[in-house]
């Protein structure tokens, strides 16, 4: 996916005519996005299939780097001829390109044209409709999973159709791993602030108060003491075994580590799932994210991008723009993007598609990360929290965790990351207030 630790630095745009209006009687549609890998290639492929399936409308797909970096370079340009017809925003993006007053509220299209959002998995709605409302098209949607090395499973006498469930599990497993093989770590985790987030909401804590930024404005924190800390106490329970890998925030070392066969359980996104599963060279299992065994899985939130509409662009240009939007929705768009990826098919009718029954039969790995999102048990907890302050805190999650894998003390780097969340909070609402 496109997150900010483990982006990928493929630099291929696909075509880069950046023009915008009617080329050759055809409407240009410019669209930013942030797929590196093999979401790149899907997504290239399925933007080529449109172009090709009508004579109107040039979709022009721009990878722009990061999602963070895409943000930055939007933020640059929002307002100028230079803004792009559509954007691809990570799903903690959402507030701040609401309060932005940049973009068109995709409900406003949805509306007009009497179109049918009702097929859309229902996590996925649940995350981005705010009362009642579509502000953004969903597109690509993930949830982490823990990806696992089944080779070094069976070589440590670990049962490889059986992965860890729970955190103690994780480390038995990993204590078992580099036993077998002392060339071999048992467990990374990316100093990833999303996995954090999730490694929460899987016990049923919320990141922020007044349910996680659902019924009202958060004003601080929403996670209690116990829930924070057992992510931190588990890793450096790991630190100090010996077992845990330390890739820092680096994804794209951490999954190079794995394919390498340095460690042998991971937690990354389900879109890497096909760059992961065919890249190695040895059997990849996916599971559920583990939790502590003193709680109960909760499951996951949704996580990945959505599509944004642009503000100030020519009516006929956004009016394409929305062509294409609904193009992505479709059963057949939605499987190949799948099958292709790892990411779920926001319209889970494409689950019924051959493509991607064929795929499943063939990788059964995929259909694991649709029935986590699909055991999930709805709550505050799991459909997400929503303030323009996540980004700012990812980051700070992301220091405090690196701080124990250096060999920090939990109680002084929960303390500070804590205390950091909190005036962040309050910054942002004072900030809105001006
Ligand atoms: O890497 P992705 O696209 O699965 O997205 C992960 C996070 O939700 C981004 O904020």
């Amino acid at each position: 996916g496109g997150n900010s630790a483990s982006g990928n630095s493929s630099q291929s745009t696909g075509n880069t005519n950046n023009e915008a209006g009617a080329k050759d009687g055809k409407q240009v549609v410019t669209f930013w996005h942030s797929m590196g890998g093999a979401g790149q290639e899907t997504l290239n492929s399925i933007v080529e299939d449109f172009n090709n399936s009508q004579d109107k409308i040039q979709v022009n797909a721009e990878y722009q780097g990061t999602y963070d970096e895409s943000l930055t370079k939007f933020n640059a340009v929002a307002g100028t001829d230079s803004a792009p017809t559509m954007i691809q925003t990570f799903e903690i993006g959402t507030m701040s390109m609401i309060n932005s007053g940049n973009i068109i509220p995709i409900q406003e299209f949805v509306d007009k044209d009497g179109y049918d959002m009702s097929g859309l998995e229902g996590n996925i709605t649940n995350y981005y409709s705010l009362d009642g409302k579509f502000y953004s098209m969903p597109f690509n949607s993930s949830t982490p999973v823990m990806y696992y090395n089944k080779d070094a499973f069976k070589k440590a006498g670990l049962d490889p159709e059986k992965a860890p469930e729970t955190f103690e599990e994780v480390e038995e497993a990993s204590k078992a791993i580099v036993k077998s093989n002392p060339n071999m770590k048992g467990f990374a985790l990316q100093a990833y602030g999303w996995l954090w987030e999730q490694l929460l909401a899987n016990q049923g804590a919320l990141l922020l108060n007044n349910d996680n930024g659902r019924t009202d404005t958060p004003t601080k924190i929403g996670w209690t003491e116990k829930e924070g800390k057992s992510i931190f106490e588990w890793v450096k329970r790991m630190v100090d075994d010996g077992t845990f890998a330390n890739y820092g925030t680096n994804g794209d070392n951490m999954v190079a580590g794995f394919l390498a066969g340095d460690v042998a359980m991971f937690l990354q996104s389900s879109a890497s799932a096909r760059d992961v599963i065919d890249n190695a060279p040895f059997e990849v299992g996916i599971a559920f994210l583990p939790y502590p065994e003193d709680q109960e899985r909760q499951g996951v939130v949704i996580g990945g991008a959505s599509l944004w509409m642009i503000d100030g662009k020519p009516k006929e240009e956004s009016k394409a723009a929305w062509e294409f939007m609904k193009y992505l929705q479709t059963p057949e768009v939605q499987a190949k993007w799948h099958v292709g990826t790892g990411y779920f098919a926001v319209n889970p009718a494409a689950y019924e598609e051959e493509v991607v029954k064929e795929a499943w039969a063939e990788k059964p790995q995929l259909q694991v990360t649709v029935q986590q999102l699909q055991s999930t048990k709805s709550s505050y907890a799991t459909q997400g929290a929503l303030m323009d302050m996540l980004p700012q805190g990812r980051k700070i999650m992301e220091t405090a965790l690196e701080t124990v894998y250096n060999g920090g003390e939990v109680d002084q780097a929960y303390k500070t990351a804590v205390q950091q969340f909190n005036d962040a909070i309050e910054q942002a609402n004072k900030a809105r207030k001006k």
